[in-house]
């Protein structure tokens, strides 16, 4: 039996353990500790994990995965230091903390894989990338990558990509989510019934991401297949380009990636 420690278990650390027990793994093999023990019962009580402090299960644990805000990851590392087992795995999911914050604040010789996962795990459709600190082993990149494996894709990259990738695949679903929300709203500013749009534009937006995926054509190719000249698609991506909505993402998401160069400090 090997055990599984969710160190931190908010939205992430829920979304992880419940893609663990969907593919399969044992529920007594999985241990999560947190700061508000009110949240720790609910979370034994709705997935039948066992809950202990962040020292003894750090200690009980052949992989331990922090899943803290960045601000609060010297604090865990602090708790955690003098109990992780020599030949355990530390898998850490947060933002711009790099691995060697993580090894300088761990035992000499500890492993350390940096991860960035995205809530789409929870319907099992995430996607994570991963990266090898200085003293993992392949065996170690392995298992982090079958413990994401199981809620979605998962890529290997080095760890200089992983600011980008927070940027990209950590925080995008909330950039699909704030453009989804713009057409629910447009579609009632035209006179829709709130649910009819919302419909309409989930819909839209599984039917696209799934042409993406099916037919693997270049998203130009698909955009121009919907833009019949002098019809209304133009008509609208004209006004995107004129507010300059291509620019705001590529602005947004480097903003993104700069903060989470910036939280590497993990006190920022
Ligand atoms: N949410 C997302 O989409 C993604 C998040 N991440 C990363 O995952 C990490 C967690 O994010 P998220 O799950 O959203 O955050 P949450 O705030 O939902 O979860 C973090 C949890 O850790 C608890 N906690 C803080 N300090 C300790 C401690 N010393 N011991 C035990 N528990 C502690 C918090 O308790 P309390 O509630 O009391 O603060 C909270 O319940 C972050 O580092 C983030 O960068 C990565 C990819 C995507
Ligand atoms: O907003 C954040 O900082 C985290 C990291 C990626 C998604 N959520």
């Amino acid at each position: 039996m090997t055990v599984t420690a969710i160190l931190g278990a908010g939205v992430m650390g829920e979304t992880l353990l419940s893609g663990l027990l969907r593919s399969g793994r044992d529920a007594g093999d999985i241990v999560v500790t947190g700061r508000n023990p009110q949240r720790v019962a609910e979370l034994v009580e709705r997935h039948g994990v066992r809950s202990l402090g962040n020292a003894e299960a750090a200690a009980a644990a052949q992989t331990v995965v922090l899943c803290v805000k960045p601000q609060d990851m010297e604090g865990l590392l602090d708790e955690v230091r003098d109990h992780v087992g020599p030949d355990a795995v530390v898998v850490s999911l947060a933002a711009g903390i790099t691995t060697a914050f993580v090894e300088s604040r761990l035992p000499e010789g500890t492993s350390v894989v940096r991860v960035m996962p995205n809530t789409p795990a929870l319907v099992d459709q995430g996607m994570a990338a991963i990266a090898p600190g200085s003293h993992c082993t392949d065996d170690h990149l392995a298992e982090a990558e079958q413990l994401l494996s199981s809620c979605g894709r998962v890529v290997r990259l080095a760890e200089k990509h992983l600011d980008a990738v927070t940027a990209i695949s950590g925080s995008g679903p909330a950039y699909v989510f704030y453009v989804v929300e713009a057409m629910i709203e447009a579609g009632v500013v035209l006179g829709l019934p709130r649910a009819t749009s919302t419909e309409l534009v989930v819909q839209t937006l599984y039917g696209a991401a799934t042409m993406l995926k099916e037919t693997r054509e270049h998203p130009t190719v698909l955009r121009e297949q919907v833009s019949s000249p002098g019809g209304t698609t133009v008509a609208a991506l004209r006004q995107l380009d004129d507010h300059k909505v291509r620019a705001a993402f590529v602005t947004a998401i480097e903003a993104a990636a700069a903060r989470s160069r910036q939280l590497a400090s993990g006190t920022a």
